[in-house]
């Protein structure tokens, strides 16, 4: 069978006794040929694979297609394949491309035991092939593995797709002393369509074999939207060298724009704040000015002019359009998702602190603020006075 795409829609997953979910409603859909899985140790990415296996049921969502035939290579090695009977005694034409292509002789699959890791390695991915699936997962396909023995699992790769392309080539030894042509991994062509509906999903952080086999990547990335973070899956075309590019361009684009929008969520509230500062005191002095004496001409009309453009009804609604305004930029800034910062021992950097060239930081109306068992008192008309006092 051939299959247009292996589809995750919209998970949900929470392990049991976990606090909060490891994913929620991701989506992501891996076409034919290979997809690398990348992302940070513990993010979740085989955590995913498993659900995409059916080895796990997620709460919500779905995969698709339900019937398609799926091989998962496990990463550690000690894992005895569960065909490996049937693989030692298939000699069809594909099992014994498989076989010389990766480098299998003929005694392995009697001798798992005594196999050193790179071989039982070749041997799981050999009986994951022979298989013939749909979909074939590798985990960390070439942990431990010499250079020739990981360029003989990239043709293998290639060869599941229908992608072999032509690649320079060295004498890869096998077990029996044997001198099989493998490629030396350089690259002579770019890498064609697959052949074949067949979806290759390989988790990896080996930024070779990736570039050698990826079209697209799965980047698992912990992004940070409003005041929590998430994870989400971002499809990302070519190889690592390409999706590394893409990531970080964009990256500096979304960091740009959350400081753009957070500056003028800023300003707007620095503006909203003087001005209520401002119609307070015009307030303070409209009240006044029934004091001020019938002559002085001048204050007067400074108290009249502070009550027009402060106090009646139109500054008023001046000041809501304006708290919109300032209510309208924080949401703006607020839905602006970013890579979620990691932390690197530099705690300045990770919390975003950096020193303020703001003249005033705070101002606060006169009053007293209860502070635990003592208290704020803020001065009247000093707003650069604050005291600490015990109520
Ligand atoms: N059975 C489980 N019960 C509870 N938590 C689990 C279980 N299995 C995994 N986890 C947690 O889920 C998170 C994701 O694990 P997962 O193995 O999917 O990550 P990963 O991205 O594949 O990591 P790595 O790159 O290190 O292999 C981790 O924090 C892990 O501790």
């Amino acid at each position: 069978m051939s299959i247009t795409a292996l589809n995750l829609s919209h998970i949900t997953y929470t392990y049991p006794g976990a606090p909060e979910p490891i994913f929620e409603d991701v989506t992501v859909t891996f076409a034919p040929g290979w997809t690398a899985v990348l992302g940070d140790n513990g993010i979740g990415k085989s955590t995913l694979m498993h659900i995409a296996q059916g080895k796990l049921t997620p709460e919500r969502g779905q995969v698709s297609p339900s019937d398609a035939v799926i091989a998962f290579c496990p990463q550690d090695v000690a894992a005895v394949p569960d065909n490996l009977d049937d693989f030692s005694a298939d000699w069809s034409p594909e099992t014994i491309a498989i076989r010389d292509t990766l480098g299998i002789a003929d005694d392995w699959p009697y001798r798992y035991d005594t196999l050193s890791g790179g071989e039982r390695k070749r041997l799981q991915i050999a009986c994951a092939l022979a298989a013939h699936p749909d979909v074939l997962i590798l985990d960390e396909p070439t942990n431990h593995v010499d250079a020739p023995t990981r360029n003989a699992i990239a043709q293998a790769m290639l060869d599941f797709t229908g992608q072999r392309h032509a690649l320079a080539t060295t004498a890869m030894p096998t077990a029996n002393g044997q001198h099989h042509e493998e490629s030396n991994g350089k690259e002579t062509a770019t890498l064609p369509a697959p052949r074949r509906g067949r979806v290759g999903i390989v988790v990896s952080h080996d930024i070779e074999l990736i570039d050698q086999v990826a079209m697209r990547c799965a980047c698992f990335e912990r992004r940070h939207v409003g005041h929590s973070n998430i994870t989400v899956v971002t499809m990302r075309p070519g190889n690592y060298t390409a999706a590394l590019a893409d990531a970080t361009a964009l990256q500096a684009g979304e960091r740009h724009a959350l400081d753009q929008a957070s500056k003028e969520a800023a300003r707007l509230q620095r503006e909203s704040a003087s001005r209520r500062h401002d119609a307070a005191l015009a307030a303070t002095s409209w009240r006044a000015n029934r004091t001020i004496d019938r002559k002085d001409h001048d204050a007067r009309n400074a108290a009249k002019l502070a009550k027009m453009t402060s106090v009646d009804g139109s500054a008023g609604s001046a000041q809501a359009r304006l708290d919109a305004r300032v209510e309208a930029a924080r949401q703006a800034a607020d839905s602006i998702t970013v890579a979620a910062k990691r932390y690197d021992g530099d705690l300045a950097a990770f919390a975003g602190i950096e020193p303020s060239h703001a003249t005033e930081l705070v101002r606060l109306d006169a009053g007293v603020i209860p502070f635990g068992e003592s208290a704020v008192q803020v001065l009247a008309q000093s707003s650069d006075r604050v005291t600490g006092c015990k109520r």
